[in-house]
């Protein structure tokens, strides 16, 4: 067998080019820790798969340089990042997808994610979901599905 087939095999089955590997795990939609909202509504809020992807870009560039919590996402890989928040966000909206990443708790278990984190990293959302033109009032809703992920996120 060739060294590239060899090598394409090894890759996990939903992972894109230049993402580190992670241990395995089988995916589920439930790993994305919330139920999908019903209709289309929330996902025309967001402006679609394309909305979404431009949001989770600029959410996940915003918390990489930001001097609050940047140092818990440095040296973490953005490529993978990026690729499964766009899963989980766009699954949760019922926007047409389903989440492949890990569950809450494995993903965050060890970054020492306190809760002044977190209401950091809910400014950083609403900023990403705000320059996307998401009203308020989806904007709120969207986080109040996120809400109760809170307990897998901080470390206690
Ligand atoms: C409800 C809130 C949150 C959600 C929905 C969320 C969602 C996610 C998702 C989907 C992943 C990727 C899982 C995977 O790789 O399989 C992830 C990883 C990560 N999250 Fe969060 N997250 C939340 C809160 C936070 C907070 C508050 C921080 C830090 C301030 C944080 C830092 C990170 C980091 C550094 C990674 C990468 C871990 C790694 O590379 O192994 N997250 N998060």
């Amino acid at each position: 067998m060739s060294i590239i087939l060899s090598l394409l095999l090894l890759q996990a089955p939903h992972a894109l080019p230049g993402e580190t590997a992670v241990d395995p795990y089988v995916a589920d939609n439930r790993h994305a820790g919330a139920a999908p909202f019903e209709g289309d509504g929330m996902a025309r809020a967001f402006g679609g798969q394309e909305g979404i992807r431009r949001i989770v870009d600029r959410f996940v560039a915003i918390n990489f340089a930001d001097p609050v919590i940047g140092e818990i996402f440095a040296n973490h890989d953005q490529v993978r990042l990026k690729r499964t928040l766009f899963e989980q966000f766009c699954f949760i909206l019922n926007a047409g997808c389903s989440y492949t990443g890990r569950d809450m708790a494995s993903a965050h278990k060890d970054l020492g994610v306190q809760k002044a984190d977190m209401n950091r990293l809910v400014e950083t959302l609403q900023r990403a979901m705000g320059e996307e033109g998401v009203s308020f009032p989806a904007q709120n809703r969207f986080l109040s599905k996120l809400a109760p992920m809170r307990r897998d996120v901080i470390e206690n």
